[in-house]
This record gives C-alpha cells, sequence and structure tokens, in this order.
C-alpha cells in the first residue's frame, strides 16, 4: 500500500534537516561558549538531512552515493548527536572506537549491497547502530542538567528512536527482496522513515529547548551571585531578605541578621597579594556557607564584607552560628592560606517596638555591632 512516497518522505527529511542545521548553528553562535554541543549538533542534523537526500535519490544516482555514502552520513550524523550530548554534559567524547565501528558497518554494508545483494541484512545492521547511538543519546539526555522538560523530551525522543528500530527489526521477516529495486513502498518502510523524518525536529526541538533552559539557569545565577563565591548579591539578598521579613512580622517570629568583616583584610592583600586576598575571601564564603542551613542565605555585599540572614532564629540562636562561624575560621584553616580571623555583628527583631523598622535598620544595627567587635580588638562577635 503506497501511503506516501519514500522519496518525497526522505526529500522532507532533508528539508527538516537543513533548517533545524541553520536554526542550532544560529543557536550555537548566540550562546555562551560553555554551553558545548550545538555545533555538533548543527553538524550532525546538516549529515542527517544529507543522507536522507541522497537516499531520496535512490535509482536516479549510483548506489554507491544513495546507499553507502548516505549511510556513512547518517551514522556519522547519530554519532554527533552523542558526541555534541557528551560535550554538553562536560564529559570527554571518546571519537576512535566508534569511527571505527562506523567504518566496518560501511564495509559490511558495501558488501551487503554488491556482494550478497541482502536488502534485509542492511536494513538489520543499520537499524543494530540505530539502537546503539539512540540508547546512548536517551540516557544522555536523561542524565543532562537541568533536569527539566527539555531533558525529558529530549530523552522520550531519542526512546522512540530506538523503539522505532526495534519494531523495523521485528518487522524485518515481511521485508520482500524486491523491495530494494527502487524504493521500498511497504507500510512499515514508509512510516520507519516517516517517523525518522519528524525524529530529526523532535530531537532537534529537545536539544535546543534543553540549551535553553541551561541558558535560564545560567543567566539566573548571574543575576543573583556574586561570581566570584558564589554567595547572594545584594539585589538578591534583598529581594529574598524582604520576603523574609514580611513573614516575620505578620508571624512575630524573630529575624536575625549577622554582618561579618575579615579582619585586618588591607594586610592580607598588602603582604601575601591580591590574589591570596581572593582566595581568603572565597575560603570564608565557602566555610560559612557550610556553617548554615535551609533558608539561611549568604550574600556578599562588597570586598570582604558578608551579610547572612538567618530566618526564625532569635538572638541566642545566631550569636552560636556567629560564634561558630568565628571559631571555625580562627582555629581550622587551609594550610595554602595565611591565617586569618573575622568579625561578626548580629541584630534581631520581631516586630516589637523599638525594634529595626526595616531590613535596611536591621543591617545597620547588625553593622553597629560588628563596628564594636572591630573597636573590641576584632576576632569577635557582638550583638
Ligand atoms: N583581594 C581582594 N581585596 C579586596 C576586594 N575587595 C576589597 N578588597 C580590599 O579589602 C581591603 C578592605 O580593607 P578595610 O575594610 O579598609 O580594612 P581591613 O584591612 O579589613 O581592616 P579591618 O576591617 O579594620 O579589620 C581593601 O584594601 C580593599 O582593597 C576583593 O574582591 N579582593
Amino acid at each position: 500500500m503506497e501511503l506516501i512516497n519514500p522519496r518525497s518522505l526522505l526529500f522532507v527529511a532533508n528539508l527538516l534537516g537543513m533548517l533545524c542545521a541553520l536554526v542550532l548553528w544560529v543557536q550555537a553562535r548566540s550562546f555562551p561558549d560553555d554551553i558545548e554541543g550545538l555545533r555538533d549538533w548543527a553538524k550532525a542534523v546538516f549529515l542527517i538531512g544529507c543522507a536522507s537526500g541522497l537516499a531520496s535519490m535512490r535509482g536516479i544516482l549510483p548506489d554507491a552515493v544513495t546507499i553507502i555514502a548516505a549511510s556513512g552520513m547518517l551514522l556519522l550524523g547519530q554519532f554527533l548527536l552523542v558526541i555534541g550530548l557528551q560535550r554538553y554534559s562536560g564529559k570527554t567524547p571518546y571519537w576512535r572506537p566508534t569511527l571505527d565501528a562506523i567504518g566496518a558497518v560501511l564495509i559490511i554494508i558495501t558488501w551487503l549491497t554488491y556482494g550478497t545483494h541482502n536488502y534485509q541484512g542492511r536494513i538489520f545492521i543499520m537499524a543494530l547502530a540505530h539502537i546503539g547511538f539512540f540508547s546512548f543519546g536517551a540516557l544522555l539526555a536523561w542524565q543532562a542538567e537541568p533536569k527539566g522538560f527539555g531533558s525529558r523530551f529530549l530523552g522520550i525522543a531519542f526512546l522512540l528512536g530506538v523503539a522505532i528500530a526495534v519494531w523495523r527489526l521485528v518487522t524485518l521477516p515481511v521485508v520482500v527482496d524486491d523491495a530494494d529495486v527502487t524504493l521500498d513502498y511497504e507500510l512499515v518502510q514508509q512510516l520507519y522513515l516517516g517517523v525518522f523524518s519528524l525524529g530529526i525536529l523532535g530531537l532537534s526541538i529537545g536539544f535546543i529547548m534543553l540549551t535553553n533552559e541551561r541558558l535560564r539557569v545560567e543567566l539566573e545565577f548571574m543575576a543573583t551571585r556574586d561570581p566570584m563565591t558564589g554567595a547572594l548579591n545584594r539585589r538578591a539578598f534583598f529581594s529574598r531578605a524582604e520576603v523574609e521579613w514580611a513573614r516575620s512580622m505578620r508571624s512575630r517570629r524573630a529575624l536575625a541578621v549577622i554582618t561579618s568583616d575579615i579582619d585586618f583584610f588591607k594586610k592580607v592583600n598588602d603582604t601575601h597579594g591580591h590574589h591570596v586576598g581572593d582566595l581568603v575571601i572565597k575560603d570564608f564564603a565557602h566555610r560559612a556557607a557550610q556553617m548554615l542551613r535551609f533558608p539561611d542565605i549568604l550574600a556578599r555585599f562588597g570586598g570582604e564584607e558578608f551579610v547572612i540572614l538567618l530566618p526564625d532564629t532569635g538572638m541566642a540562636e545566631a550569636r552560636q552560628v556567629a560564634e561558630r562561624i568565628r571559631h571555625a575560621i580562627g582555629t581550622h584553616r587551609d594550610k595554602a592560606l595565611p591565617p586569618y580571623t573575622v568579625s561578626l555583628g548580629v541584630s534581631i527583631a520581631q516586630g516589637n517596638a523599638g525594634q529595626a523598622a526595616d531590613v535596611e535598620a536591621l543591617i545597620a544595627e547588625a553593622d553597629a555591632a560588628l563596628y564594636r567587635a572591630k573597636q573590641g580588638g576584632r576576632n569577635r562577635v557582638e550583638s
């Protein structure tokens, strides 16, 4: 039964491949370099599109082009999809073993085309290769970060590819040998090709969604974080602090703020250099963050000055946290860094009369306590 001309399907796959390759290429050019894999995908989809275009010329161009070259491009394209996903996930791709395997498959395909004229054998070996690439692709897509809709969509698109290739294997016995004479008009082969053409589109959309989600996560991170330490920036701190403030005022539960400043930090810079100064700042941010729990937040307000917000935390508990940080910084140290100490100021609000009227006032109170800690000799906590 002729549902749709297989030649037309392959031609559509060719056009879709070219268009998807163009979109992926444009996307690759406008994306930050650390989101890798888009260029591989553009090349992959281009190759798969070309393979479909060549295959649509069956009976017009020689078999060496429409079968051997087309199969080679198809396999290389599918391999590049996997390579792109590996690069996207920060894994180092291994080219050699798979390229050797593709070479071996092409030699077998050539033998099956010119030697034994075995159409079923050719479909069998190509379906096996599709299953291998698509299974690996599904696994990589499922593991890819962020694990959002894009990663799931892509994983399912790859799994559909596996299912179709398995189905093609199962239905192999009904393939008639003369199907190879021009093009296979069997319904199963038409569906195979049809789904395959749409598959290029589905996979490309999936990967574009995945990379867009990664970009959104990165932009969000950049907009809310201090790039050097990964702590929240001032703006993100205030947007979270305002929410916690409102909650605290409504529920009358205490909200604590700790401000901290590394002691004699100018001396660290002057003695060991700015680079070591930066390492000390990062060390402080890392170790202070380890001493906090959800939903506490740590923000870098500038230089060596950090602010910590502790929701649902009273004065005694907040002082304990500050003491723990001071003690940890002053006693355990990274051997690669000079010893240093930190002074901290603590303040709380609970919506009572006479207490801070807003977050800024609460921070100003903690700053005043921090100033007293500095005046009192440093390496201490004041409230
Ligand atoms: N390495 C490095 N230094 C910074 C950074 N931002 C600010 N600084 C330096 O940090 C120092 C801050 O010193 P001050 O706050 O004036 O005083 P201090 O030496 O820490 O002394 P006290 O706070 O009084 O104990 C200045 O020398 C700044 O140049 C940064 O991102 N990296």
